[in-house]
């Protein structure tokens, strides 16, 4: 290959990756693989310039604006910043600062280079008004609304104390512990999970719906301020450690990690400092960033087209290990999928000790080639569990053995099947199969369902060993005679440790006031604790709300609960299956029985006219007039219906503002009527 065919070669696969990374959230390549290419790619262009394109991913920011949102020019352009992964390019990068400066002394500030995605805010006279993503760096989408919903975000500060325009920026991210709850939320109703948190956050600014965007609670933390020299020419700060501690006192979220060091020695040490200890943190981080702290020194140094001169970031190898794969446990769920978990030789990775490894599923044994006592590579990345990510084979020895999938479930012994399109294989003995029913009882009692976490860490377990519950509904049955003195010792296999659960007279007490206490957790918790496949506790809501009662939603028909907001055939369908089981049946009369809430205290609607009837419609965007439960109130009381989607069926799509564009190119498509909120109320006064 010619070095002008690389080029060519480098500059579309990067542009290609980029696009990948910037408008779909997707990471088709790691980055430190997406950096090499990129540095080849710098390196080639020097050295033969009159090969570089004009879409060079080296001369531009790599993200773009996109069609749904209005577009916003920056005030400041919104650069990327310089990487690298070795000590010498550091010092090789404090070198050029000490040139640029000619012999003036220096200090830099070091802070975390937090790993989401780049956003910019606005304040008027003290007043949040616009939020815009980085875009191509020159435009941005503007995500106000989207923004609004962190809540660390203040929406006004003290203006008295403020500039009455100026900028600040920061890194907008999804908290480690939420990405795991999401994905929990996800596993719990057989959703694909989500890749990691940058990814995750990266698509849920992208989102139209705000409501969706405020589900997931986003977070940011602030790391520059911009704004125009005041009236008599100076700078509002001489030093970006002066902004940093003012941005705080006005009430934004900056990360206390940012350290001033006064050389590059300090910056090495920094950089040491937080190899491990940023995996304490509530976030992902990828690095550290080195910004020379004076701001005319700053203005001295510039920029390049594509970062500035004043700043680097530095980023830490994805951290690796080498271990050995020993075994394959088989987990089974509460949905009965089968998870196969590496068991490793113990090895220090990233401070701690790791014993296993997630492998997903079949399919990725079967990608990676792994076999029991190869030697794999497990890394740890933005996610908290470590995984597998392939095998040394020059290390491979006769010992080596093929992993045989188990077509059997591990812990009932029922043939495993696998549903179509599915990379799971599950155990269909949903009733009988003990993990999958130790799973259903744990769901039941979350938090988040029907909160009887005093039963958690094992004494669930020791309950249906005992014969003494089998559904849930026999927890409300239990007397402080049944629960008294139990006591089991279970073995830690591995840390060979014993922890003794017993049931004395305080445990059991804490108990049965839980499940008393249970009683009164609301209608959608009940519904979610039931543990029907595909109902989420977002689910639930949406699915009370519309039914109000237990009985109306036992009785509907699978056309009914296809029509509900948010439910499309998949969900409805495994509802009326639920119910339509006769064991299902009888446990919900039995919880009926023990005083559940089996009722939503929303106000039932009271029919208003029929003006609408027989006509059918859907909404996109916000109102006016109306919240989105007061327009659904309306059509049902004047005889309309809500659709859960765009289809032939769909006689009207009510627009609203900042409508989603994807539903009305379809309504356009499909000759769907399409109206405001004017044309609606008239409708309804005919
Ligand atoms: N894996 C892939 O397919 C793929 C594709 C494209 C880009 N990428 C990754 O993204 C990088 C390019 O992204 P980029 O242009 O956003 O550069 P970057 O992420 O390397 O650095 C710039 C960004 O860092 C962020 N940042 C975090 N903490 C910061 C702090 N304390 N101060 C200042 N900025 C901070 C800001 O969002 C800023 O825009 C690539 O080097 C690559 O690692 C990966
Ligand atoms: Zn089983």
């Amino acid at each position: 290959m010619t070095p002008q065919e690389r080029i060519t070669q480098l500059t579309d696969q990067l542009n290609y990756y980029n696009y990948q990374y910037y408008q779909n959230s997707v990471s088709e390549v790691d980055d430190f693989t997406f950096d090499k290419l990129l540095a080849e790619l710098n390196d080639l262009e020097k050295q033969y310039p009159e090969f570089r394109r004009s879409d060079s991913p080296t001369q531009r920011v790599g993200g773009a604006i996109s069609k749904e949102f209005a577009t916003v020019y920056h005030r400041f352009p919104m650069l990327s910043l310089g990487n690298t992964y070795s000590e010498e390019d550091l010092v090789e990068f404090d070198s050029r600062v000490r040139r640029g400066l000619n012999g003036q002394a220096y200090e830099y500030v070091c802070e975390l280079k937090f790993d989401g995605v780049a956003l910019s805010m606005t304040y008027e006279n003290g007043v949040l008004v616009q939020g815009a993503t980085r875009g191509d760096g020159v435009r941005g989408d503007d995500i106000t609304h989207n923004i609004r919903t962190i809540r660390t975000v203040p929406l006004r500060v003290n203006a008295a104390e403020v500039p009455a325009l100026f900028e600040v920026r920061g890194e907008g991210f999804l908290p480690l512990a939420e990405f795991e709850r999401i994905n929990k939320e996800r596993e719990d109703i057989g959703e694909p999970l989500l890749a990691n948190p940058r990814n995750a956050a990266s698509g849920t600014f992208k989102q139209q719906d705000s409501a969706i965007v405020a589900k997931r609670r986003l977070d940011c933390y602030l790391y520059s301020f911009l704004s125009d020299p005041t009236p008599d020419g100076a700078d509002v700060f001489q030093t970006h450690e002066e902004s940093l501690v003012a941005m705080k006192n006005w009430g934004f979220n900056v990360s206390q990690t940012w350290r001033k060091c006064a050389d590059i020695k300090e910056v090495m040490l920094f950089i040491n400092e937080w190899d491990t200890k940023r995996f304490d943190l509530p976030l992902g981080t990828d690095g550290i960033v080195v910004k020379v702290n004076r701001y005319d020194q700053q203005r001295e140094l510039g920029y390049t087209a594509k970062s500035p001169r004043w700043a680097i970031a530095f980023k830490y190898k994805a951290l690796a290990a080498n271990t050995k794969l020993n075994g394959i446990q088989y987990q089974v769920g509460r949905t009965g999928a089968v998870t196969p978990v590496a068991l490793l030789t113990p090895v220090l990775l990233a401070g701690t000790v790791v014993k296993r490894a997630s492998l997903h599923n079949a399919n990725e044994i079967e990608r990676l080639g792994v076999m029991i006592h190869d030697n794999v590579f497990v890394e740890k990345g933005g996610e908290i569990i470590p995984k597998i990510t392939g095998v040394d084979l020059s290390k491979r020895t006769a010992e080596s053995q093929p992993i045989v999938y188990p077509t059997t479930c591990p812990a009932c012994g029922t043939p495993l099947i696998r549903k179509e399109g599915e990379a799971h294989f599950y155990c269909p003995n949903e009733k009988g199969c003990p993990p999958q029913r130790q799973a259903r009882f744990e769901h039941f009692i979350q938090r988040r369902a029907m909160n009887i976490e005093s039963l958690g860490e094992g004494k669930i377990e020791l309950l249906i060993d005992r014969g003494l519950v089998q559904t849930p509904a026999d927890l409300y049955q239990l007397t402080a005679k049944d629960l008294l003195g139990i006591e089991k010792i279970f073995l830690d296999e591995e840390t060979g440790k014993k922890r003794i659960v017993s049931f004395r007279e305080k445990t059991v007490e804490n108990i049965l006031t839980a499940i008393e206490r249970s009683k009164a957790q609301p209608f959608p918790n009940v519904l979610f604790a039931l543990g029907i496949r595909y109902v989420g506790n977002t689910t639930a809501e949406r699915v009370t709300e519309y039914f109000g009662t237990m009985d109306a939603l036992m009785n509907a028909s699978l056309e009914t609960l296809a029509n509900v907001p948010d439910v499309g055939p998949r969900i409805a369908q495994s509802l009326a299956d639920w119910f339509a089981d006769a064991d299902n049946r009888n446990l919900v009369e039995r919880l009926r029985a023990a005083g559940l809430q089996f009722a939503s205290d929303r106000k039932v609607v009271e029919a208003e006219s029929d003006s609408l009837a027989g006509k059918t419609f859907l909404y996109t965007g916000t109102f006016q007039n109306f919240s989105r439960e007061e327009l659904e109130e309306r059509i049902a009381a004047n005889g309309g219906k809500v659709l859960s989607g765009i289809s032939k069926k769909l006689n009207y799509l009510i627009v609203g503002e900042n409508a989603g564009p994807s539903k009305v190119e379809k309504a356009q498509k499909l000759n769907v009527s399409m109206i405001g909120e004017d044309e609606f109320m008239a409708m309804l006064e005919k």
